[in-house]
């Protein structure tokens, strides 16, 4: 059943599903969170001359996530969704307004957290292995297990037989290979993902969309299963992956409408012919009718 229920006027009160059981607090909070950046240099100049010297990057932005979801935000340019997983990454301290991880504000470093960006930020002076391994070194593990860790990850995301190459030697595609397997490599249980698959060609974005949603449904149902915060631009990517979409807007960037995706599970397998199922083109077709309502600051078409 779709149900991209909790609309604007109701996002206090997000769906029971999506909600953390009572008495458990949620994994992850925003609660009327704000975020004003002031703009220096060039920027300000630029900015004054348009009567403005801060940005509003969120505004009364209020959310929460229990363990396990993914969740994918959605939004144009300038949103505010980088600066969301930032504020989780404890790379931003809100201007006003809350942000927890478990009840506590985030801090850094977080070993719990994997962040995975757009590019794939793989170091050029390491070989995709030691790529792979930097961050178990962080984490102090002994260089033998980092290797045979490394290798295992770059087995899982098609990479065996590339251990030795360096950044210049590998596709697109690779590179985003070797940055999934260094985000999954120390096992965190919160994955933030900014666009990691926004570089690639069409054909090579499904393969390794499969290739994700396969490593992280194999802990479909059990206590293991990572919490993961998608951001992309792309709303049909967000649909096929995720359990819930929020979708924002910029200017000041905040929350427009946050749903739940009842599409079935596992999808890892079937995500080629899941685009074109009738169920995904409804979910489609019903979130993209409530964004472009959104953004015309109207209600959407057959809302009442
Ligand atoms: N450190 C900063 N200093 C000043 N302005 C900032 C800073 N970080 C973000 N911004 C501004 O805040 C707004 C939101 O930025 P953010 O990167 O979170 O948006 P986004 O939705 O992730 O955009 P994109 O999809 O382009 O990555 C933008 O106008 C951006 O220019």
């Amino acid at each position: 059943m779709v149900t991209l229920a909790a609309r604007t006027e109701s996002r206090s009160a997000v769906r029971p599903e999506i909600t953390a059981a009572s008495g458990t607090p949620p994994l992850i909070s925003f609660r009327d969170v704000h975020q004003v950046f002031q703009l220096r240099g060039k920027r300000a100049e630029r900015g004054s001359a348009a009567g403005a010297r801060e940005v509003v990057a969120l505004q009364g932005v209020s959310a929460e996530i229990s363990a396990g979801q993914f969740v994918a935000l959605v939004g144009a340019s300038g949103c505010g969704k980088t600066t969301m997983l930032n504020m989780l990454a404890g790379l931003v301290q809100p201007t006003s307004g809350e942000v927890t991880l478990l009840g506590r504000a985030p801090e850094l470093p977080n070993m719990d957290i994997g962040y995975m960006f757009a590019r794939d930020a793989l170091l050029p002076w390491r070989s995709a292995r030691k790529n792979v391994e930097l961050p178990l070194e962080t984490r102090g593990w002994a260089p033998a297990k980092r290797r045979e860790r490394a290798r295992e990850m770059l087995d899982l995301v098609g990479l065996s037989g590339r251990e030795s190459q360096y950044r210049l030697q590998l596709s697109q595609g690779m590179r985003q290979r070797a940055a999934l397997a260094r985000t999954l490599a120390p096992d965190p249980s919160i994955l933030l993902m900014d666009e990691p698959f926004a570089a690639l060609d069409a054909r090579t974005k499904l393969t390794l969309q499969a290739e994700f949603l396969r490593i992280w449904e194999q802990h479909q149902g059990s206590d293991t299963r990572k919490t993961v915060i998608f951001v992309t631009h792309d709303l049909q990517e967000a649909v096929l992956l995720a359990d819930r979409v929020i979708v924002m807007l910029p200017n000041p960037g905040r929350i427009a409408d946050d749903g739940v995706v009842d599409l079935p599970r596992p999808r890892a397998e079937d995500l080629g012919e899941i685009q074109f199922s009738d169920e995904f083109k409804r979910i489609h077709h019903d979130l993209f009718e409530r964004l472009e309502g959104a953004i015309g600051d109207r209600p959407p078409r057959g809302a009442s």
